[in-house]
């Protein structure tokens, strides 16, 4: 297939590898971490300041919010992304590698030792409204989203909710704001993602690509 400009969704074809493969990985935390997993599988990205799109030999490596990386995957190619924001966004990719460099849970978190049953009835702030509704759901908990977009720990300080679900990394943004941690939620790792018709029609080269050795599974 004639390709154009290999930058262009429009001109790429998801079902030859080779020429131009797409990576997207994202902004934000785990920018380095990917760069880092690119390089040990032979992707050698130099990044530069504001710049988002990278070639290396056959490989176009693009850096998109964290949030949009289930959309742009879903278009074609491989990327990287957090397991919380496969669920939240987008769930028919498949999961390739869980990479373990790093790992986030995700935690219902209030300023009270509250039980979960004693949040029926009451407002949750998170940017998980998908994973936060089915949690809920699943205990029989009745509860009111509402959906925010960071600093969420700032809800149940000035009363706009009652509990949140948030990233708890190293725990430091609660112990300063003085939240508990009620339940955890999930484990999130980084995971490589592939859109799924891409990967099956590639399967020998990305398996060599990621070194095998791995899992193929759906969430
Ligand atoms: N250490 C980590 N382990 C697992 N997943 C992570 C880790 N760091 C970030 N993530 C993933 O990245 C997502 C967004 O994290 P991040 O805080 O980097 O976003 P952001 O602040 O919106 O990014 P940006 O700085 O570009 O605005 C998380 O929901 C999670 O899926
Ligand atoms: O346990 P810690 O190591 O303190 O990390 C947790 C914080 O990190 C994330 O926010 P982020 O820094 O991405 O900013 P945000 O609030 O704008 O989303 C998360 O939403 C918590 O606020």
């Amino acid at each position: 297939m004639a390709r154009t400009n290999h930058h262009s969704w429009r001109a790429y074809d998801p079902g030859s590898f080779g020429n131009s493969m797409k990576f997207v990985i994202p902004t934000g935390r785990l920018f380095y971490t990917s760069l880092r997993f690119l390089d040990s599988i032979g992707i050698l990205i130099q990044p530069e300041d504001r710049k988002l799109i990278f070639n290396y030999n056959d490989f176009t490596v693009i850096s998109v919010k964290p949030d949009d990386v289930p959309y742009f995957v879903g278009l074609g190619g491989l990327g990287i992304c957090g397991l919380d924001t496969v669920m939240e966004i987008n769930r028919n990719l498949l999961m390739l590698k869980r990479l373990d460099c790093s790992r986030y849970r995700l935690s219902v978190i209030s300023s009270m030792e509250y039980d979960l049953e004693d949040l029926d009835g009451k407002t949750v702030a998170t940017r998980h409204a998908r994973i936060t509704r089915e949690f809920f759901n699943k205990l029989g908990i009745n509860i009111k989203i509402l959906k925010l977009h960071g600093a969420l720990e700032v809800a149940p300080l000035t009363g706009v909710a009652d509990a949140i679900v948030d990233i708890i990394d190293t725990g430091n943004t609660i112990k300063k704001n003085g939240l508990i941690e009620i339940k955890k939620i999930m484990d999130i790792n980084p995971w490589v993602i592939s859109n799924k018709r891409f990967f099956y029609e590639n399967e020998d080269e990305i398996k060599l690509l990621l070194k095998g050795g791995f899992q193929v599974g759906y969430i």
